[in-house]
């Protein structure tokens, strides 16, 4: 396909979701490794009270973005707020309303899950003792088995557990899911979601399996190019993008002009296109022009990300 590139930011820059209070603000963010840039000017408001999910193709920056906002990473420029105010080093009483489920959690080896819990817990004033309890017996977690002998989805649970146990009002996940097996996974969305029901939290995760954003609701957020293309509600995402398949017997030598086309490509007889608001009147007098068949889909949030990142 050819990539035009998204206009959707500049040119609708509100969504209903931004106009919320947004717990986190980050203005021009910088970040390059040697010659690497990575992060380039990114701008983002995350509205409070919402799951967004963080999307982006391998290598794009997720993991770092997301521990530039959490103070783990230094940064090369611009400012981050969090709460309401410039996020500095890590650390501090605001951190205890932060939840983080790294990548991979590979802390404390000798540790036994039970101490290791126990001990982490005399920390935070609002440790849901009874919350840890569900999920441990959940996801059969054996309180007495050492970290470092935990299989990689089970050091994930834990790290999840861990992270949500405070009942924090921000929680970070950088792709939480990818060890889980499914009934995990769905246990992890529905304690998501439980967390989410009180007012005012926010779930940020990044993931590659777009059905469980698809499944929790969220607001979508695209990294591409080291900025933050959009965050918009994935059913206005949906509403916003429709693929368009225009087929006709003798096929295109190359893909008709729509406004407000993204990509396009050629296949068999069909030009199938994703268009941003399109216009059908146009769409149908196109079709009949050019003596085609029209069908215009809502494409998957996969279809979406596989088109857009
Ligand atoms: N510590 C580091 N030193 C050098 N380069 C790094 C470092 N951390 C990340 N990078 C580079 O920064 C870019 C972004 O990496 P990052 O891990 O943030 O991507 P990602 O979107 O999380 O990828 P994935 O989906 O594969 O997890 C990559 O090109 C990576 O090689």
């Amino acid at each position: 396909m050819s990539a035009t590139p998204l206009a959707t930011t500049a040119a609708h820059p509100m969504s209903a979701s931004q106009s919320l209070p947004a717990v986190l603000q980050v203005r021009g963010l910088e970040k390059s490794f040697k010659q690497r840039h990575v992060l380039k000017s990114l701008d983002w408001s995350v509205p409070s009270g919402r799951v967004i999910g963080l999307l982006g193709r391998n290598g794009a920056g997720k993991t770092t973005l997301l521990r530039c906002l959490l103070g783990l990473s230094p940064i090369d420029g611009g400012s981050i707020e969090l709460f309401g105010e410039p996020m500095l080093e890590p650390g501090g009483e605001r951190m205890h309303r932060i939840g983080f489920v790294p990548q991979t959690f590979d802390l404390f080896p000798w540790m036994r899950v039970r101490a290791y819990l126990d001990f982490t817990a005399a920390f935070y004033a609002r440790w849901d003792h009874e919350r840890v309890q569900r999920l441990l017996a959940n996801w059969e977690l054996d309180v007495k088995q050492k970290i470092g002998e935990l299989s990689q989805g089970q050091r994930q649970k834990l790290a999840i557990v861990r992270a949500i146990a405070p009942d924090p009002d921000l929680l970070v996940l950088d792709e939480p899911v990818a060890s889980l097996d499914p009934q995990a996974r769905r246990a992890f969305m529905s304690e998501l979601l439980t967390l989410m029901r009180a007012p005012g939290k926010t779930v940020i995760f990044s993931t590659h399996i777009t059905a469980d954003l698809e499944r929790a609701d969220a607001d979508i957020a695209l990294l591409r190019d080291g900025r933050i293309q959009f965050t918009r509600p994935l059913a206005e995402l949906r509403e916003r993008f429709k693929r368009v398949v225009l087929a006709r017997p003798e096929g295109w030598t190359q893909a008709p002009i729509v406004a407000g086309s993204l990509k396009s490509h050629l296949q068999d007889s069909q030009a199938i296109l994703l268009v941003e608001d399109p216009s059908l009147d146009s769409l149908h007098a196109l079709a009949a022009r050019e003596n085609a068949s029209l069908h215009v889909e809502t494409p998957t949030l996969e279809d979406l990300f596989v088109e857009l990142a």
